[in-house]
């Protein structure tokens, strides 16, 4: 057994297929998508524009069910086709943190107040919010920036902020969309080395859904899709056999 596999899954979807529509307007917006990621490994996953990459990613993140097919996260069956075995807002605000191609963040709060909204929905006192929102942030390199509004950060100290923000809760897994389409080559790549950082000191399993080719050394494994079909991209593939 390889040191990959005897590490704990973070993630793991077994055939994961989306129809939508029907009949003549019927859509196979993916197909048998099977992906593992285990705890501490930062995933990229590349394709063209209808490829099917946010289909895949909202489905493993429990917002946009797969028509068949399973999403487990960390040893537990959560989704299997459109039936669900958990509540899965409580279990998505536990378990996944996401990042997007913009942050996202509440423009009227700062900094610091959006990583602690985040905490305090899960429970935390303003006082144990406060205080781990401050030290995510001295972890991401923003910790000078807590009293900013959003609108006073840079794009590369808003999306630190965002995963801050994603790692609040420690969740299993990290999803993010075109995390750096905003930003450029050098911010970028600092956004994608931060992702392998988090799931490596954290044990998060991280999928990054990117158009972005410039950073892929940063990433354990590269998947790609295309026509919705998903696989080990081809110098991945090579280097497993
Ligand atoms: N709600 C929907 N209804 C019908 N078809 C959809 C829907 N969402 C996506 N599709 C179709 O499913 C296919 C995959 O779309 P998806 O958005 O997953 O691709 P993508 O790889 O994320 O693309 P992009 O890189 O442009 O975001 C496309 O053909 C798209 O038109």
């Amino acid at each position: 057994m390889s040191d990959r596999d005897s590490r704990s899954l973070a993630i793991e979807t077994r055939g994961l297929t989306k129809i939508y529509g029907s009949g003549n307007t019927e859509i196979v917006a993916m197909k048998d998508a099977s992906m593992k990621v285990h705890r501490g490994e930062v995933v990229a996953l590349l394709g063209p524009s209808g490829s099917g990459k946010s289909t895949f990613l909202t489905a493993v993140g429990l917002i946009n069910p797969p028509t068949s097919g399973q999403v487990w996260i960390r040893d537990q069956l959560v989704l299997e086709g459109e039936i669900s075995y958990t509540n899965l807002r409580s279990f998505r605000r536990q378990h996944i943190g996401f990042v997007f191609q913009k942050s996202n963040l509440i423009p009227f709060l700062t900094a610091i107040e959006n990583v602690q909204i985040a905490l305090e929905l899960n429970g935390a006192t303003s006082r144990q919010a406060r205080r781990r929102a401050l030290h995510l942030l001295d972890e991401l390199g923003v910790e000078d920036r807590a009293s900013n509004l959003p609108s006073m950060l840079s794009g590369g100290q808003q999306q630190r902020v965002a995963v801050a923000r994603a790692l609040a809760n420690h969740p299993s897994v990290i999803l993010a969309d075109e995390p750096t389409a905003a930003l450029d080559g050098h911010r970028g790549r600092q956004v994608m080395e931060l992702f392998a950082k988090v799931a490596h000191e954290h044990g998060t399993g991280v999928i990054v859904v990117t158009h972005d080719h410039r950073a892929l050394d940063v990433f354990d494994t590269t998947y790609e899709m295309e026509d919705g079909l998903m696989g080990l991209s081809s110098s991945e593939a090579t280097s497993v056999t």
